[in-house]
């Protein structure tokens, strides 16, 4: 990215004010702080003139978009075009802040200011040092390092199935990652499992019925599945054994798979009465071909590690007496690749299917709010949670 040039506190440049008033906090993932005052607001960016160091790039970038974010709202401005590189820096990573309200913008601006004391520049200047934890609930931990986010399905006493706070702590990892300092964002889980999918309980409590239940559900997958069509850097996925449903049809969205060799990849929806997700109504067939998708998404036929990866699902296969180590040494070299390079590239591969993307995932959540509500659906849960049924 270009310099975005940074005056100390003595010689402000008025045209960049705008730019540095506001220093982005880190997302926190389930831990609400206190509500900043419009006057703790204030001497906030009171506080940002007095710095002495440029935080940095991506830090400017974050402190423009909570600024933004806290007193103009979502981002509400075209997009600039390809070549107007700090304006479409900025216009991203104000996009990026998606729906956050501007309570919680103008806040993580207060926490991020109160953050860059002398002792904590270094890190938001990207200074990677030891390992740096960035965010962490229960079950998705989040960390940096080595120019790496790396965002785990932490859960394997569930084999990592996902349940609704795990959703939601995803799309504000990624919402972080995508501006953060890391140049790639790499999933992964933690145990025998990679991901065994939706946590089938999320079905069971339902306090104000299902259907209001089965919306609500429609409604934050598709803002789940939108964040990963809008994530602008290279997104790996380190697949460390069996995945299944949403996590195998989200491998459709990444850039990179790489696997195990003892990965298998399952996506049993009709068996649970449902249908397909994120996107692998429209990605998997273009991936595969129309006859192996259907193999996969109508008849739930599981795929070994080296099947997805003759089918296109999967970049490459490592044994897993390597895995780890082969595939670490290698995204860490990737990561020091220009960032700008890789995101612009991505984009250029992206920007052509994002609309479709889109549109494919809206239609995919309609029609699932509806079949969770059906007989065949209800009855795969019951059977699953009274134990008749496993996959
Ligand atoms: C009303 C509407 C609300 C909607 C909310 C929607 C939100 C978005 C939904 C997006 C759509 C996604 C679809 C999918 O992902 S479909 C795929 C769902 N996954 C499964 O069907 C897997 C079910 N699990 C199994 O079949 C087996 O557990 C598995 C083969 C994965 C492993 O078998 P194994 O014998 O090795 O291990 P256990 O069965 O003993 O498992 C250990 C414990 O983990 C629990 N477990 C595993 N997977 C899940 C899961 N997906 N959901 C909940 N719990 C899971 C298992 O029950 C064991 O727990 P206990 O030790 O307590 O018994």
């Amino acid at each position: 990215m270009t310099a975005l040039t940074w005056r100390p506190a003595r010689c402000w440049c008025p045209s960049l004010l705008q730019i540095f008033r506001f220093p982005v906090a880190q997302v926190h993932v389930g831990r609400p702080t206190m509500r900043a005052s419009q006057q703790d607001f204030e001497n906030a960016m009171n506080q940002v003139k007095l710095l002495k160091e440029d935080p940095g790039n991506q830090v400017k970038l974050k402190l423009y978009a909570l600024y933004k974010q806290a007193t103009d709202g979502p981002c509400n401005v075209p997009k600039p075009g390809v070549f107007d590189l700090v304006n479409k820096a900025k216009w991203e990573a104000w996009n990026a802040l998606g729906s956050l309200p501007k309570e919680t913008a103008r806040q993580n601006y207060v926490d991020l200011v109160s953050s860059l004391s002398p002792s904590s520049q270094a890190s938001s200047q990207g200074k990677h040092g030891a390992d740096e934890k960035t965010q962490e609930s229960k079950n998705i931990v989040v960390t940096s390092e080595d120019g790496i986010t790396k965002i785990v399905f932490n859960r394997p006493a569930k084999k990592n199935a996902i349940t609704f706070q795990m959703y939601q702590d995803i799309i504000l990892a990624l919402k972080s990652a995508s501006t953060d300092n890391s140049a790639i964002t790499v999933f992964t889980g933690t145990g025998d499992y990679y991901c065994s999918g939706n946590d089938l309980t999320n079905f069971t409590s339902a306090p104000n019925g299902m259907e209001e239940a089965a919306r609500k559900g429609a409604v934050l997958l598709r803002e789940f599945v939108n964040s990963f069509i809008d994530f602008p850097k290279p997104l790996v996925a380190v697949v460390n054994g069996p995945a299944v449903g949403i996590s195998v049809t989200l491998l459709g969205l990444f850039d990179a798979v790489y696997a195990s060799d003892t990965a298998t990849f399952h996506t049993p929806f009709s068996q649970l009465g449902q249908t397909s997700e994120a996107c692998s109504s429209y990605t998997f067939p273009k991936i595969m071909g129309p006859a192996k998708a259907t193999e996969m998404l109508l008849f739930g036929k599981k795929l070994t590690a080296r099947e997805a990866w003759a089918q296109g699902l999967v970049s490459e296969v490592f044994p897993e007496s390597t895995f780890e180590k082969e595939v670490w040494t290698r995204l860490k070299a990737y990561a020091k690749l220009p960032p700008n390079s890789m995101r612009i590239s991505k984009e250029l591969i992206r920007k052509n299917e994002k609309e479709k993307l889109y549109a494919v995932n809206a239609e995919e959540c309609t029609i699932l709010q509806a079949k969770w509500l059906s007989e065949e659906c209800v009855n795969a849960i019951m059977n699953f949670v009274s134990r008749k049924s496993k996959l």
